[in-house]
């Protein structure tokens, strides 16, 4: 995109998440520490932090729901789209909801990468589009990666900088 064009972003320097539903697939615990470490791969590459919220309202509300669930965009059932997430605004924005029909894993046991799929997620929470480069994490489509050392590409780097600037190294 071009870069003038002035794409959604957050202009606060500390953006607010809340988990508000769980998946049974997978223990409380373990959603809170992947959704942890998406938000700290992206925010360890911008001078941006995130703060979780127990109560009341946030910036990135996140949440797993099945089929129709408050919004425009119904979910399918398993397979087929697995999340969707809302560019950076208020309301709505920002917020990322994953498909409860699918079978959320850890990346040990068979099933959906969590980890994978909520960084994408969050990267659309932030305001990233679609990558054509297969090793992006912003790829459209998702691909069975080992959580071990999944990582974002240089040029999912490069695009979040592109849009927060880069985390001054002091
Ligand atoms: C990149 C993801 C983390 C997030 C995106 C959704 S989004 C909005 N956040 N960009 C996603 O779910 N993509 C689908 C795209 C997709 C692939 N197929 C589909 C069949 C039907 C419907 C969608 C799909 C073919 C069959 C495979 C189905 C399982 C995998 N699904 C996908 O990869
Ligand atoms: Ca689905
Ligand atoms: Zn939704
Ligand atoms: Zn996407």
């Amino acid at each position: 995109d071009l870069p003038s064009r002035n794409r959604p972003k957050w202009t606060s320097r500390v953006v607010t998440y809340r988990i508000i539903s769980y998946t049974r697939d997978l223990p409380r615990v373990t959603v809170d520490h992947l959704v942890a470490k998406a938000l700290n791969m992206w925010s360890k590459e911008i001078p941006l932090s995130f703060r979780r919220v127990l109560l009341g309202t946030a910036d990135i509300v996140i949440g797993f729901a099945r089929g129709a669930h408050g919004d425009f965009y119904p979910f399918d059932g398993p397979g087929g789209t697995l999340a969707h997430a809302y560019e950076p605004g208020p309301g709505l924005g920002g917020d990322a909801h994953f498909d409860e029909d699918e079978r959320w894993a850890d990346g040990r046991g068979l099933g959906i990468n969590f980890l994978a799929v909520a960084t994408h997620e969050l990267g659309h929470s932030l305001g990233l589009r679609h990558s054509s480069d297969p090793d992006s994490v912003m790829y459209p489509t998702y691909g069975a990666r080992d959580s071990e050392n999944f990582k974002l590409s240089p040029g999912d780097i490069r695009e979040i900088q592109e849009l927060y600037g880069k985390r001054s190294k002091s």
